[in-house]
């Protein structure tokens, strides 16, 4: 740990405990926004299942694909890859090797990512490969498990109501077929089953700059850092190489956080996926709006459908004492099976719509400034009701600029007032090296890069020499011009 701290704070950061939430990464001097906090490779790494036949299993990159002729799984793109790969792939090629057919079909990607994590140890304990600092077994021993708490228990699995059985078992499972392919001595069930559950709490989702999902990885130093619902960076990846940034100014001394979740979503939504998969109670200042005017607002626009009372411009929410979804307005009750039935016909509407989009986008350049998410909430309201994408959604389609086809121009002209009047009051950063597709908006992921956030990072003649290289790398049109 200690050569963990001096490493860090020569990255100008430090791990402290909090009592409730354990490890936390602050800062020991200023970051601005946009800057790399820290970046790291896996201790392993894994294709996810749709990637595996079609990506390589070093850098994920999709071309001049060519499968390891022993063991028939892994596909690599190049000697490069396959090189930096060997000396763990080898011994994982030969456990594969001995695997029946049959078996090796059912071999998840988490299967993979802990036989493989079990390999590399042993080849940092035969000093086979290096142990660093930030690349070592005891990084993933220190990681947090729940599952302690399972196996202190585990002889009375019955008599424990609130412990997820389903998933211990599942565990445990998993964790005899581990045992069963890897042949290794002195490796326990119980071992493997914490590891599981080490996995299912800090290992992340490694992405493409789209946010497509390519694979898995455990970053050990990187899942120090916790989470919030407004949080002061992202992660990103590089291939596998994760990236961590400031999306805003991170004061000297100040705790680092990153969002584990989709923080397009409402204050209740985020308060379960946080519990189900990460066991904690967000406390960050957004989750503490709970219940308040402008966390209902927010969970209306994110998570609500339109309400249908006469005149009433309101959204209707689900009600927390489940008895179905209210208006925030005009107090209107909806009954679930009539908002699953809305909900349904607006799914047949945006899937229309999409493929509208998505045919419109392949002959017109995509354009920020069309991005906007009242673009689809007025769509919707034109089909009288629909569910509000939330933003992700809607900037995922990124609406083209033939968007005129649909809307009045002045109505796209409000559009770009009040994305105007948003960005200069955002507070806000981008990550300079895929400004492409992120944007980060008041904790919020946004598609596609925007001039004014841009500008305001890193000045407005760099900025518009960003904007120029993006427009041309992905519509070739475009005229680096800057909302502010
Ligand atoms: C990836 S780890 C983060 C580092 C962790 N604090 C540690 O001690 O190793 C995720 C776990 O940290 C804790 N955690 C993360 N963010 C938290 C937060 N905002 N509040 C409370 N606990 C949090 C939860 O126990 C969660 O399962």
């Amino acid at each position: 740990m200690e050569d963990l701290q001096g490493v860090l704070s020569q990255r100008g950061l430090t791990v402290s405990t909090l009592p409730d939430k354990g490890r936390c990464l602050f800062s020991i001097r200023d970051f601005s926004p946009g800057e790399v906090i820290l970046n790291e490779e896996p201790f392993v790494s894994v294709a996810s299942r749709a990637s595996v036949d079609s990506r390589c299993e070093w850098c994920f990159s999709t071309s001049n694909l060519k499968r390891c002729s022993a063991c028939q799984v892994v596909l690599y793109c190049g000697s490069t890859c396959q090189k930096s790969d060997w000396k763990l792939h080898r011994l994982e090629c030969g456990v594969l090797s001995k695997v029946d057919k049959d078996r090796l079909k059912s071999l998840t990607p988490s299967i993979r990512l802990m036989v493989k994590l079990y390999l590399r140890r042993k080849l940092q304990n035969e000093k086979i490969i290096p142990t660093t600092a930030t690349d070592n077994y005891n990084l993933v021993e220190a990681l947090v498990s729940r599952i302690l708490i399972y196996v202190s228990l585990w002889g009375s699995l019955r008599d424990i109501s609130e412990i997820d059985e389903k998933q211990l078992v599942l565990y445990a499972q998993m964790a005899n077929l581990v045992n069963l392919i890897l042949e290794l001595p002195g490796i326990g069930i119980k071992e493997i089953a914490e590891n599981f559950s080490k996995l299912a709490c800090n290992a992340h989702t490694i992405c493409d700059s789209e946010l497509r999902p390519l694979g898995t990885g455990l970053y050990p130093v990187i899942s120090i850092i916790n989470h919030s619902c407004l949080p002061n960076a992202v992660l990103v990846f590089k291939g596998r190489l994760a990236v961590v940034r400031a999306v805003q100014h991170i004061p000297k001394g100040t705790e680092v956080s990153i969002s584990y979740i989709e923080t397009a979503g409402s204050t209740m939504t985020r308060q379960k996926a946080l519990k189900e998969q990460y066991f904690f109670s967000c406390s960050c200042p957004r989750c503490a709006k709970l219940g308040q005017c402008d966390d209902i607002q927010e969970s209306a626009i994110l998570e609500g459908y339109r309400c249908k009372g006469a005149e009433c411009s309101g959204f209707l929410i689900r009600d927390s004492g489940d008895k179905g979804f209210i208006c925030q307005h005009c107090g209107l009750v909806r009954g679930k099976d009539e908002i699953k039935k809305i909900a349904s016909e607006a799914k047949t509407i945006v899937q229309r719509l999409t493929s509208k989009f998505d045919a419109l986008r392949l002959e017109h350049a995509p354009r920020s400034e069309n991005c906007h998410p009242d673009a689809l909430a007025t769509l919707a309201s034109k089909v009288e009701v629909s569910r509000v994408p939330t933003k992700i959604e809607i900037l995922k389609r990124s609406v083209p600029c033939s968007v005129a086809e649909i809307f009045p121009e002045e109505e796209i002209e409000d559009w770009r007032t009040s994305i105007s009047n948003e960005l200069k009051s955002a507070s806000a950063a981008i990550t300079l090296s895929n400004l492409k597709h992120f944007t980060i908006y008041q904790g919020v992921l946004y598609y596609r890069g925007s001039g004014g956030l841009l500008a305001r990072c890193i000045g407005e003649e760099e900025a518009k020499v960003k904007i120029q290289e993006v427009h041309e790398r992905s519509c070739g049109t475009g005229d680096a011009s800057l909302y502010r």
